[in-house]
C-alpha cells in the first residue's frame, strides 16, 4: 500500500527545495513567494511506496486565490495520509498561522522547522520539544537546502500516516468555541468526524465555497447564522477577523514559550534593502543591473560564444581552445595585405594601358582556375610597360585609423601572386564546423550535391536549426544571470519596487512576478498570474506579460543587434525596456476601460531574506530553461524548418511544379506575397519578412531559423551566421530592422503561450481579445517606429504612412489621458468562486 504525503506551507518556505531533495525531481525553485502554482507529485527516493505532493505555498486556507484553492481542495478532497507542514523557522510567527488551520483538518500533521540553518546563524533558539508538546504533533528540524533532516521528516510522517491519528484540536475558548462546537453538532450528519471541526470553523467564517459544498436545510442555515451573529455582536467584529485574532493570540503565546530571539540591530538583509529599495535609487539600480546583464550576455561574453557557435560550429570550423587562432589571424592579415598590394598594382597597370581584364576576371571568378591565373599573370608581367608601373597601396591602422601608403613595383606584384591564402586547418588544432563535416560525409557517401537529400540537410536543417542553436550560448549566459538574481532574493525586491510604479497605472507589483518568469518563458509566466487575487488585474496581466522578451525571442534580438547594430547590448536592453514600457502603456490604456477599472489589491508580498545563490539552484534553473530550448530545436523547430525547406524550395517554374531555382517562385513566396502588403506600413512588406514573422507563431526561434534558410538559399556556398547577417543587413535599414524586431517581440506569442493564455482565461472571447490586442498593439508600435524613425533618419519622406503613424500616436495619447470609466460596484473584486481546474 502506498502512502501519500503532502508538503504544505507558506510561500517561499522551501517546499519545492524539499520536494526536489526527497524525490530527485528538478522542479522550479525561486527565492520569492508564489513560485509553485500547481501541485506536483513524486516518489520518495528512499521508498517508492511513498508518494509526495508538492503544493503551492499558501498563507491560509481561505478561498481567495487560485493557489489557496488548489492546495485546499487537495487536502480536503484527496485527503493525503499525512501533511508535512513546512514552517520557515526564521519567520515562525507568521508561518504558524497556517499550521493552526492545518491542525484542524483531521489529517495527521508533522511539522518541519525548515531554514534552521538561518535560525542558527542568527543565534535564535527554538525549543523544539516544547513546541511539539504544545502543538501536539511531531516537530522535525530541517534545512532543505542542505538536505538536512529531510529523511527523518519523511520517516516521522510515515509513522504518523500509519498511526492515522488526527491531531488534538486546540480550542478557541469562550463564546467562539461554543459557537463552533454547536455548528459541529449541526453538521454532524453531513460530515466525517475527522473533517467536522474544519468545516465548522469555515462555516463560522462564512466561507462561501464550504457553504456551497453542503446542502443544508434552511433551518440549519438560520441556526448557524444566528450563532455567528451572536458572537459577532459580542466581540464587535466580523466572524473571519474573530477567528484570525484568536489564532494569532494562540500563536503569540506559543512563540513566547518556545522561541528565544537574539536581539540584533539591522540585519545585512535590511541594510541592503535600504539601498536597493530606496525611493530614488531603486529604479536606476534595477535598470543598471538589467543593462549589465544584457550587455554581458549579448555583447561581450555572449557575443564571443555566439560568434564561435555561428561561425565555428555551424560555419567553417574553429580552433580548439583558440590554439593557433592568433597565428592564423596574423597569417590572414599578412595575406590580406598582399592582396591589397596586388590590387593596387593591377589598378595602376590598368591605368597605364596594360590589359589586366583576363587576370581580374579569373581572380573574381566563383571557382578560379589556377593555371589560367598563372598564364594571365605571366602575360601581364611580360608586357614591356609593366616594369615601370608603380601602384600605391593604402593601409589603415585598425586602432588609430591612420592611413599609410606604400609603393608597389613589379617585383612586389610578382611576389603577391605567389601568396597563398592561409588554411585555418594548418594552425593549431582545427575543428571543422558541422556543415563542413556533413559535406565531407555526403561526399564520401556519394550523395549528389544537387539532390534533395543534400538540400534538405544543408539548406533546410543545418541552415534553420543551426541558426537557432547558434544562440544557445548567449541564452545560457542570460539565464545564468537571471537565475542568480532570482535566487539571491533581489528579484522579489524588484517586484516591490515595481509595485510603486505599477500602482500608478492600476496594476500591483504582483504582476511583476509573471513578467519576471516571462523573461524565461511565457507559458509559466501566464500561469504565474494565478497569484493575483483580482480577476481584472489577472486578465490584464495575462494580456501583457508576453510583451517581456522571453528566451526564445532572445535569438531574434541578438540577430538584429548583431546584423544591424554591431552586436550592441544596448539594443538588447532596449528590447527589454520596450517590453516593460508596453506593459505600462497597455496598463494605463486598458485601465480606462470599464472592464478593468478599479484599484489594485494592496501589495502584500513578503520579502525573502537575501542569501548567496546556491550553485545547484542556479545551474538547474539555467539548464531547465536552456534545455527546453534545445529540446524545442530538436522537435518543433526541426519540423518547421523541414516544412519551410519544402515550401521555400519547391514551387511553380515554367508552368510546372518542381524544385525552384529562384526562391521567389516558391510556394511560401506566393503565400507570403498575399499577406505581405499588410506590413507595408511598419516597413517590412516583403514576403520574406512576412513569412519569418508568421513562422514565429509556432515558436519564436523560428523567426531566426526562417531567416537562416531564406538567406542560405540565396548564396551558393555554405554560409556562416555572420554572412547571413550581411545579407540581412542588405534587406533592411536600421530603422526597418528595429521596427520588425519590435513587431516580433510584441505580437501574439507562440502557440504554446497562446494555449496557456486560453487555459488561464478559461474563456474564448477573452483569449481572442488578448491575442488580438497584442497583435494590434505590435502593429501600431512598429508602424510608429518605422514611419517616424524613417522620417528622422531621412529614409522616408512625409506621406500617407507618416499620417497614419501620427494618427496612431494621437490614438495612444487619447487612450492614455482620457477620463477613466466608472467602476462597476465590487464586481470582480475577489475571485470567490474560481475553479482550480
Ligand atoms: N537558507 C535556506 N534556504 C532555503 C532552505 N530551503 C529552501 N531555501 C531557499 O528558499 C527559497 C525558496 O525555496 P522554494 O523551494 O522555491 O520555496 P517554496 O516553498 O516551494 O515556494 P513557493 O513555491 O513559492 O510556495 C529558495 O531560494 C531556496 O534556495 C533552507 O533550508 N535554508
Ligand atoms: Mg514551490
Amino acid at each position: 500500500m502506498s502512502i501519500r504525503l503532502a508538503l504544505a506551507g507558506n510561500p517561499n518556505c522551501g517546499k519545492t527545495t524539499m520536494f526536489n531533495d526527497l524525490t530527485g525531481a528538478t522542479q522550479y525553485v525561486g527565492n520569492w513567494p508564489g513560485v509553485t502554482v500547481e501541485k506536483k507529485e513524486g516518489k520518495f527516493k528512499g521508498d517508492k511506496e511513498v508518494l509526495i505532493t508538492d503544493l503551492p505555498g499558501i498563507y491560509s486556507l481561505s478561498p481567495y486565490t487560485l493557489e489557496e484553492v488548489v492546495a485546499r481542495d487537495y487536502l480536503v478532497n484527496e485527503k493525503p495520509q499525512a501533511i508535512m507542514n513546512l514552517v520557515d523557522a526564521s519567520n515562525i510567527e507568521r508561518n504558524l498561522y497556517l499550521t493552526t488551520q492545518l491542525l484542524e483538518m483531521g489529517i495527521p500533521v508533522v511539522i518541519a522547522l525548515n531554514m534552521m540553518d538561518i535560525v542558527k546563524k542568527r543565534g535564535d533558539v527554538i525549543d523544539v520539544k516544547k513546541l511539539s508538546q504544545e502543538l501536539g504533533v511531531p516537530v522535525v528540524e530541517t534545512a532543505a537546502i542542505k538536505g538536512e533532516g529531510t529523511r527523518e521528516l519523511v520517516e516521522t510522517a510515515k509513522k504518523a500516516a500509519k498511526a492515522a491519528k488526527a491531531p488534538a484540536v486546540h480550542g478557541f475558548g469562550g463564546s467562539i468555541e461554543n459557537a463552533v462546537t454547536e455548528i459541529e453538532k449541526l453538521i454532524a450528519d453531513v460530515t466525517e468526524p475527522a473533517q467536522r471541526r474544519w468545516f465548522a470553523v469555515k462555516l463560522f467564517e462564512r466561507d462561501s465555497k464550504v457553504q456551497a459544498r453542503f446542502t443544508l436545510g434552511k433551518d440549519v442555515q438560520d441556526k448557524i447564522e444566528k450563532l455567528i451573529t451572536a458572537v459577532e455582536e459580542e466581540l464587535d467584529d466580523d466572524a473571519e477577523s474573530i477567528i484570525t485574532d484568536a489564532r494569532y493570540q494562540y500563536i503569540g503565546k506559543l512563540v513566547k514559550d518556545c522561541v528565544k530571539k537574539k536581539k540584533t540591530g539591522l540585519s545585512t538583509s535590511d541594510k541592503i534593502d535600504h539601498i536597493v529599495t530606496n525611493r530614488i535609487l531603486a529604479l536606476p539600480i534595477f535598470a543598471l543591473i538589467m543593462w549589465l546583464v544584457y550587455y554581458v550576455s549579448v555583447s561581450t561574453a555572449g557575443g564571443i560564444f555566439t560568434d564561435w557557435a555561428n561561425d565555428g560550429v555551424f560555419g567553417d570550423g574553429w580552433h580548439l581552445f583558440t590554439i593557433g587562432a592568433a597565428d592564423y589571424e596574423e597569417a590572414t592579415a599578412e595575406y590580406d595585405d598582399q592582396i591589397t598590394r596586388r590590387d593596387a598594382w593591377l589598378e595602376a597597370a590598368d591605368e597605364a594601358g596594360i590589359d589586366t581584364s583576363a587576370l581580374t576576371e579569373q581572380l573574381d571568378a566563383e571557382e578560379p582556375d589556377e593555371t589560367a591565373i598563372a598564364d594571365a599573370a605571366a602575360a601581364i608581367e611580360a608586357d614591356p610597360a609593366a616594369a615601370s608601373v608603380v601602384g600605391t597601396a593604402e593601409f589603415e591602422d585598425e586602432d588609430s585609423g591612420e592611413v599609410t601608403t606604400e609603393d608597389v613595383d613589379l617585383a612586389t606584384f610578382e611576389e603577391t601572386m605567389t601568396a597563398a591564402e592561409p588554411d585555418p586547418a594548418d594552425f593549431g588544432v582545427w575543428v571543422p564546423g558541422i556543415p563542413v563535416l556533413l559535406e565531407k560525409l555526403f561526399a564520401s557517401m556519394g550523395v549528389n550535391k544537387d539532390g534533395w537529400v543534400y538540400s534538405l540537410v544543408m539548406d533546410g536543417i543545418v541552415a534553420g536549426v543551426g541558426a537557432v542553436l547558434g544562440f544557445v550560448p548567449q541564452m545560457l549566459i542570460l539565464f545564468f544571470f537571471l537565475a542568480i538574481l532570482e535566487d539571491c532574493g533581489y528579484m522579489a525586491r524588484v517586484a516591490f519596487i515595481m509595485d510603486r510604479i505599477f500602482r500608478k497605472f492600476g496594476l500591483s507589483g504582483k504582476s511583476f512576478i509573471p513578467m519576471l518568469i516571462g523573461s524565461g518563458c511565457g507559458v509559466p509566466a501566464v500561469m504565474a498570474s494565478r497569484t493575483i487575487e483580482q480577476e481584472r488585474d489577472r486578465r490584464m496581466t495575462i494580456m501583457t506579460t508576453c510583451f517581456v522578451p522571453c528566451g526564445a525571442k532572445l535569438p531574434i534580438i541578438a540577430m538584429f543587434a548583431g546584423a544591424f547594430f554591431g552586436g550592441s547590448g544596448t539594443i538588447a536592453f532596449s528590447a527589454y525596456v520596450l517590453g516593460v514600457l508596453s506593459i505600462i502603456i497597455s496598463g494605463i490604456m486598458l485601465k480606462k476601460f470599464k472592464i478593468f477599472t478599479g484599484d489594485p489589491a494592496p501589495f502584500v508580498m513578503e520579502l525573502p531574506s537575501y542569501h548567496v545563490p546556491t550553485a545547484g539552484n542556479v545551474f538547474r534553473s539555467m539548464w531547465e530553461r536552456g534545455s527546453s530550448f534545445i529540446k524545442k530545436a530538436g522537435t518543433v523547430i526541426l519540423l518547421s524548418t523541414i516544412f519551410m525547406w519544402f515550401t521555400l524550395g519547391y514551387g511553380w517554374e515554367g508552368g510546372a511544379f518542381c524544385a525552384v531555382s529562384d526562391i521567389d517562385n516558391s510556394i511560401m513566396a506566393r503565400i507570403g506575397s498575399v499577406i505581405a502588403p499588410i506590413f507595408t506600413l511598419p516597413g517590412f512588406g516583403t514576403w520574406k519578412s512576412t513569412v519569418a514573422a508568421i513562422s514565429g507563431l509556432v515558436a519564436k526561434e523560428n523567426v531566426v531559423a526562417t531567416f537562416g534558410q531564406l538567406y542560405h538559399f540565396v548564396g551558393e556556398v555554405a554560409e556562416d551566421g555572420s554572412e547571413i547577417w550581411g545579407e540581412l543587413a542588405a534587406d533592411f535599414t536600421q530603422v526597418g530592422a528595429y521596427a520588425f524586431m519590435a513587431f516580433n517581440l510584441l505580437c501574439a506569442p507562440c502557440f504554446a503561450a497562446m494555449g496557456a493564455i486560453k487555459r488561464e482565461m478559461n474563456n474564448g472571447k477573452w483569449t481572442a481579445f488578448a491575442i488580438g490586442y497584442m497583435c494590434a498593439y505590435a502593429y501600431v508600435v512598429s508602424t510608429i517606429i518605422y514611419q517616424i524613425g524613417g522620417l528622422i533618419t531621412g529614409e522616408l519622406t512625409f506621406g500617407v504612412g507618416t499620417v497614419v503613424a501620427i494618427a496612431f500616436i494621437a490614438l495612444i495619447i487619447f487612450l492614455l489621458f482620457r477620463k477613466p470609466a466608472k467602476a462597476d460596484s465590487t464586481e470582480g473584486l475577489r475571485r470567490m468562486s474560481v475553479d482550480a481546474n
